[in-house]
Protein backbone atom coordinates (compact mmCIF):
# COMPACT_ATOMS: atom_id res chain seq x y z
CA UNK A 1 0.00 0.00 0.00
CA UNK A 2 0.94 3.70 -0.48
CA UNK A 3 2.74 5.61 1.85
CA UNK A 4 1.20 8.54 3.48
CA UNK A 5 3.11 11.84 2.79
CA UNK A 6 3.81 13.23 6.03
CA UNK A 7 6.73 15.09 8.09
CA UNK A 8 7.91 13.98 11.31
CA UNK A 9 8.54 16.46 13.64
CA UNK A 10 12.09 15.11 13.77
CA UNK A 11 12.33 16.11 9.60
CA UNK A 12 10.29 19.46 10.64
CA UNK A 13 13.61 20.32 12.68
CA UNK A 14 15.77 19.18 10.18
CA UNK A 15 14.08 21.09 6.86
CA UNK A 16 15.02 24.40 9.26
CA UNK A 17 12.00 25.98 8.11
CA UNK A 18 10.97 27.35 11.22
CA UNK A 19 8.26 26.61 13.42
CA UNK A 20 5.04 25.53 11.55
CA UNK A 21 1.86 27.01 12.45
CA UNK A 22 0.25 24.52 12.76
CA UNK A 23 1.84 23.70 16.00
CA UNK A 24 0.81 26.61 17.87
CA UNK A 25 -1.87 25.30 20.68
CA UNK A 26 -4.74 26.88 21.32
CA UNK A 27 -5.52 27.13 25.23
CA UNK A 28 -9.07 26.71 25.48
CA UNK A 29 -9.69 23.81 27.83
CA UNK A 30 -9.66 23.75 31.95
CA UNK A 31 -6.71 24.71 33.41
CA UNK A 32 -5.26 26.78 30.10
CA UNK A 33 -5.67 29.91 31.37
CA UNK A 34 -1.39 29.98 31.42
CA UNK A 35 1.87 29.75 29.24
CA UNK A 36 2.21 25.95 29.01
CA UNK A 37 6.07 25.91 30.09
CA UNK A 38 4.65 27.69 33.72
CA UNK A 39 5.83 25.87 36.65
CA UNK A 40 3.52 23.63 38.16
CA UNK A 41 3.59 21.60 41.85
CA UNK A 42 4.37 17.62 42.16
CA UNK A 43 1.99 15.33 42.30
CA UNK A 44 2.27 13.02 45.54
CA UNK A 45 1.36 9.60 44.06
CA UNK A 46 2.94 6.89 46.13
CA UNK A 47 5.13 3.83 45.04
CA UNK A 48 3.30 0.52 45.33
CA UNK A 49 4.08 -2.89 45.65
CA UNK A 50 1.62 -4.77 44.23
CA UNK A 51 2.91 -8.12 45.60
CA UNK A 52 2.87 -6.97 48.99
CA UNK A 53 -0.96 -6.34 48.45
CA UNK A 54 -1.93 -10.14 48.28
CA UNK A 55 -0.13 -10.37 51.56
CA UNK A 56 -3.07 -10.53 54.92
CA UNK A 57 -0.35 -9.18 56.93
CA UNK A 58 -0.71 -5.39 58.35
CA UNK A 59 1.58 -4.17 56.13
CA UNK A 60 -0.34 -5.51 53.02
CA UNK A 61 -3.36 -3.65 54.50
CA UNK A 62 -1.39 -0.72 55.01
CA UNK A 63 -0.14 -1.53 50.86
CA UNK A 64 -3.72 -1.69 49.87
CA UNK A 65 -5.26 1.38 51.53
CA UNK A 66 -2.50 3.59 49.79
CA UNK A 67 -3.53 1.89 46.81
CA UNK A 68 -6.87 2.80 46.85
CA UNK A 69 -6.29 6.41 48.03
CA UNK A 70 -3.73 6.98 44.91
CA UNK A 71 -6.60 5.67 42.63
CA UNK A 72 -9.43 7.80 43.82
CA UNK A 73 -7.57 10.67 44.21
CA UNK A 74 -5.35 10.64 40.86
CA UNK A 75 -6.18 7.21 38.83
CA UNK A 76 -2.44 6.81 38.73
CA UNK A 77 0.47 5.03 41.13
CA UNK A 78 3.59 3.95 40.45
CA UNK A 79 5.36 -0.03 40.86
CA UNK A 80 8.54 -0.94 40.89
CA UNK A 81 9.96 -3.11 38.13
CA UNK A 82 13.55 -4.20 37.78
CA UNK A 83 15.69 -1.32 36.62
CA UNK A 84 17.92 -3.18 34.02
CA UNK A 85 15.03 -4.41 32.01
CA UNK A 86 13.59 -0.76 31.90
CA UNK A 87 16.97 0.44 31.05
CA UNK A 88 17.05 -1.55 28.19
CA UNK A 89 13.75 -0.36 26.96
CA UNK A 90 14.66 3.04 27.23
CA UNK A 91 17.92 2.42 25.24
CA UNK A 92 16.36 0.67 22.18
CA UNK A 93 13.58 3.65 21.98
CA UNK A 94 16.33 6.59 22.22
CA UNK A 95 18.30 4.40 19.44
CA UNK A 96 15.39 3.46 17.30
CA UNK A 97 14.23 7.63 17.31
CA UNK A 98 17.59 8.54 16.64
CA UNK A 99 18.20 6.44 13.60
CA UNK A 100 18.41 8.16 9.92
CA UNK A 101 14.94 8.95 8.58
CA UNK A 102 15.29 6.46 5.42
CA UNK A 103 15.43 3.91 8.18
CA UNK A 104 13.05 5.04 10.38
CA UNK A 105 10.29 5.22 7.36
CA UNK A 106 10.91 1.12 6.83
CA UNK A 107 8.57 0.64 9.89
CA UNK A 108 6.18 3.98 8.25
CA UNK A 109 2.50 3.88 9.16
CA UNK A 110 -0.06 3.29 5.87
CA UNK A 111 -2.70 4.92 5.16
CA UNK A 112 -5.73 3.72 7.08
CA UNK A 113 -3.52 1.95 9.63
CA UNK A 114 -2.96 3.19 13.73
CA UNK A 115 0.21 1.00 13.47
CA UNK A 116 3.46 1.84 12.45
CA UNK A 117 6.17 4.76 12.73
CA UNK A 118 4.57 8.37 12.13
CA UNK A 119 3.97 11.92 13.09
CA UNK A 120 0.56 12.75 15.55
CA UNK A 121 -2.68 11.32 13.50
CA UNK A 122 -4.03 13.86 11.07
CA UNK A 123 -7.40 13.50 11.42
CA UNK A 124 -9.04 17.16 10.15
CA UNK A 125 -7.70 19.81 8.17
CA UNK A 126 -7.48 22.55 10.89
CA UNK A 127 -5.62 20.20 13.69
CA UNK A 128 -3.39 21.93 16.00
CA UNK A 129 -0.57 19.26 15.67
CA UNK A 130 1.12 17.37 18.64
CA UNK A 131 4.91 17.62 18.91
CA UNK A 132 5.32 14.16 18.83
CA UNK A 133 6.75 11.00 16.82
CA UNK A 134 5.73 8.03 17.47
CA UNK A 135 6.10 3.84 16.91
CA UNK A 136 2.99 2.39 17.51
CA UNK A 137 2.51 -1.61 17.70
CA UNK A 138 -0.02 -4.09 18.80
CA UNK A 139 1.99 -6.37 20.90
CA UNK A 140 -0.87 -8.63 22.43
CA UNK A 141 -2.31 -11.25 21.67
CA UNK A 142 0.72 -12.13 19.40
CA UNK A 143 -1.41 -12.59 15.83
CA UNK A 144 -2.43 -9.12 15.77
CA UNK A 145 1.16 -8.37 15.61
CA UNK A 146 2.22 -6.87 12.41
CA UNK A 147 5.41 -7.29 12.23
CA UNK A 148 6.66 -5.66 9.16
CA UNK A 149 6.29 -2.43 11.35
CA UNK A 150 8.73 -4.32 14.00
CA UNK A 151 12.10 -2.30 13.98
CA UNK A 152 14.84 -5.14 12.50
CA UNK A 153 17.66 -1.94 14.00
CA UNK A 154 18.41 -1.62 16.56
CA UNK A 155 19.08 -5.13 16.95
CA UNK A 156 17.04 -6.87 20.13
CA UNK A 157 14.07 -4.43 19.53
CA UNK A 158 11.57 -6.82 18.75
CA UNK A 159 13.03 -9.67 21.06
CA UNK A 160 12.18 -6.75 23.97
CA UNK A 161 9.36 -5.65 22.96
CA UNK A 162 8.40 -9.57 22.99
CA UNK A 163 9.71 -9.79 26.51
CA UNK A 164 8.61 -6.66 27.75
CA UNK A 165 4.79 -7.71 26.85
CA UNK A 166 5.27 -10.59 29.02
CA UNK A 167 6.60 -8.78 32.00
CA UNK A 168 3.63 -6.56 31.86
CA UNK A 169 0.73 -9.50 31.10
CA UNK A 170 1.63 -10.40 34.72
CA UNK A 171 1.66 -6.47 36.51
CA UNK A 172 -1.54 -6.42 34.64
CA UNK A 173 -2.78 -9.71 36.47
CA UNK A 174 -1.44 -8.70 39.97
CA UNK A 175 -3.05 -5.14 39.26
CA UNK A 176 -6.42 -6.15 38.39
CA UNK A 177 -6.58 -8.14 41.11
CA UNK A 178 -4.94 -5.64 43.83
CA UNK A 179 -7.77 -3.25 42.41
CA UNK A 180 -10.74 -5.68 42.92
CA UNK A 181 -9.36 -6.36 46.74
CA UNK A 182 -8.95 -2.39 47.41
CA UNK A 183 -12.89 -2.12 46.60
CA UNK A 184 -13.63 -5.67 48.54
CA UNK A 185 -14.67 -6.91 45.43
CA UNK A 186 -14.37 -10.32 44.38
CA UNK A 187 -11.03 -10.82 42.93
CA UNK A 188 -10.80 -11.74 39.62
CA UNK A 189 -14.31 -9.78 38.93
CA UNK A 190 -11.85 -6.71 37.02
CA UNK A 191 -9.85 -9.74 35.55
CA UNK A 192 -12.91 -11.39 34.02
CA UNK A 193 -14.13 -8.04 32.89
CA UNK A 194 -10.85 -7.73 30.82
CA UNK A 195 -11.19 -10.82 29.02
CA UNK A 196 -8.23 -13.37 27.69
CA UNK A 197 -8.58 -11.27 24.51
CA UNK A 198 -7.59 -7.93 26.19
CA UNK A 199 -5.64 -6.13 23.31
CA UNK A 200 -1.90 -4.43 24.44
CA UNK A 201 -0.90 -1.65 22.25
CA UNK A 202 2.48 -0.41 22.87
CA UNK A 203 3.02 3.33 21.63
CA UNK A 204 6.68 4.91 21.77
CA UNK A 205 6.90 8.61 21.94
CA UNK A 206 9.62 10.87 20.83
CA UNK A 207 9.20 14.65 21.90
CA UNK A 208 12.31 16.34 20.08
CA UNK A 209 13.48 19.62 21.77
CA UNK A 210 10.96 22.45 20.78
CA UNK A 211 11.39 26.26 20.09
CA UNK A 212 8.46 27.52 21.46
CA UNK A 213 7.52 25.22 24.82
CA UNK A 214 5.11 28.21 25.75
CA UNK A 215 2.62 27.94 22.82
CA UNK A 216 3.84 24.48 21.61
CA UNK A 217 2.45 21.30 23.63
CA UNK A 218 3.67 17.25 22.97
CA UNK A 219 0.31 15.55 23.55
CA UNK A 220 -2.72 17.69 24.23
CA UNK A 221 -4.88 17.38 27.70
CA UNK A 222 -6.98 13.77 27.27
CA UNK A 223 -7.80 10.64 28.82
CA UNK A 224 -6.60 7.45 28.05
CA UNK A 225 -9.61 5.21 26.52
CA UNK A 226 -7.94 2.34 27.55
CA UNK A 227 -8.68 -0.22 30.75
CA UNK A 228 -5.08 0.87 32.20
CA UNK A 229 -1.82 2.11 30.56
CA UNK A 230 1.30 1.03 31.88
CA UNK A 231 3.50 4.31 31.55
CA UNK A 232 7.12 4.30 31.24
CA UNK A 233 7.96 8.14 31.30
CA UNK A 234 11.07 9.36 30.61
CA UNK A 235 14.23 8.91 33.26
CA UNK A 236 15.63 12.12 33.70
CA UNK A 237 13.23 14.78 31.75
CA UNK A 238 9.77 15.97 33.18
CA UNK A 239 7.01 16.65 30.91
CA UNK A 240 4.00 14.36 32.13
CA UNK A 241 1.13 16.65 34.00
CA UNK A 242 -1.77 15.00 35.66
CA UNK A 243 -5.13 17.59 35.60
CA UNK A 244 -6.94 17.59 39.04
CA UNK A 245 -9.25 20.30 40.23
CA UNK A 246 -8.62 22.43 37.75
CA UNK A 247 -4.90 22.83 38.17
CA UNK A 248 -1.84 20.81 36.54
CA UNK A 249 0.42 18.61 38.51
CA UNK A 250 3.76 17.18 36.99
CA UNK A 251 4.55 13.48 37.42
CA UNK A 252 7.53 13.64 39.17
CA UNK A 253 10.41 11.23 37.88
CA UNK A 254 10.34 7.79 39.90
CA UNK A 255 13.61 6.26 39.24
CA UNK A 256 12.66 1.96 38.52
CA UNK A 257 8.79 2.18 38.11
CA UNK A 258 5.86 2.08 35.90
CA UNK A 259 3.35 4.34 35.63
CA UNK A 260 -0.04 2.71 35.58
CA UNK A 261 -3.29 5.00 34.33
CA UNK A 262 -6.13 4.33 34.55
CA UNK A 263 -8.49 4.96 31.55
CA UNK A 264 -12.09 5.44 30.93
CA UNK A 265 -13.05 1.83 30.99
CA UNK A 266 -11.77 1.28 34.27
CA UNK A 267 -13.60 4.60 35.49
CA UNK A 268 -16.87 2.44 34.34
CA UNK A 269 -15.71 -1.02 35.46
CA UNK A 270 -15.24 0.86 38.78
CA UNK A 271 -18.77 2.32 38.75
CA UNK A 272 -16.21 5.96 38.48
CA UNK A 273 -14.96 5.10 42.29
CA UNK A 274 -12.08 5.20 40.34
CA UNK A 275 -11.50 7.78 37.88
CA UNK A 276 -9.73 8.13 34.67
CA UNK A 277 -7.27 10.94 34.62
CA UNK A 278 -6.76 13.81 32.20
CA UNK A 279 -3.28 14.24 31.45
CA UNK A 280 -1.00 16.18 29.12
CA UNK A 281 2.53 16.57 27.68
CA UNK A 282 4.51 19.91 27.61
CA UNK A 283 7.53 20.09 25.85
CA UNK A 284 11.07 21.20 26.72
CA UNK A 285 13.50 23.68 25.22
CA UNK A 286 16.87 22.33 25.15
CA UNK A 287 16.38 18.35 25.69
CA UNK A 288 14.58 15.57 23.54
CA UNK A 289 11.94 13.09 26.27
CA UNK A 290 10.96 9.86 24.91
CA UNK A 291 8.07 7.93 26.85
CA UNK A 292 6.54 4.51 26.12
CA UNK A 293 3.40 3.93 27.26
CA UNK A 294 1.13 -0.02 26.99
CA UNK A 295 -2.51 0.71 26.37
CA UNK A 296 -4.43 -2.02 27.75
CA UNK A 297 -8.11 -2.61 26.05
CA UNK A 298 -10.56 -5.20 26.84
CA UNK A 299 -11.40 -7.81 24.01
CA UNK A 300 -13.90 -6.78 21.06
CA UNK A 301 -15.79 -9.54 22.70
CA UNK A 302 -16.06 -8.21 26.11
CA UNK A 303 -18.78 -5.63 27.58
CA UNK A 304 -18.04 -3.21 30.02
CA UNK A 305 -20.45 -3.10 32.63
O1 LIG B 1 4.74 10.84 27.58
C1 LIG B 1 4.13 10.60 28.60
O2 LIG B 1 4.66 10.61 29.72
C2 LIG B 1 2.63 10.31 28.54
C3 LIG B 1 2.16 9.73 27.25
C4 LIG B 1 0.67 9.61 27.17
O3 LIG B 1 -0.08 10.17 27.92
C5 LIG B 1 0.08 8.78 26.10
O4 LIG B 1 0.83 8.28 25.24
O5 LIG B 1 -1.18 8.62 26.12
FE1 LIG C 1 -2.12 9.32 27.82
Amino acid sequence: MEKPMFKTVQEVIAAGEGLPERYLHEPTGEGESQPLNCSVPDMDIPAIDLSLLFSSSEEGREELSKLHSALSTWGVMNHGITEAFLDKIYKLTKQFFALPTEDKQKCARETGNIQGYGNDMILSDNQVLDWIDRLFLTTYPEDKRQLQFWPQVPVGFSETLHEYTMKQRVVIEKFFKAMARSLELEENCFLKMYGENAIMNSRFNFFPPCPRPDKVIGIKPHADGSAITLLLPDKDVEGLQFLKDGKWYKAPIVPDTILINLGDQMEIMSNGIYKSPVHRVVTNREKERISVATFCVPGPDKEIL
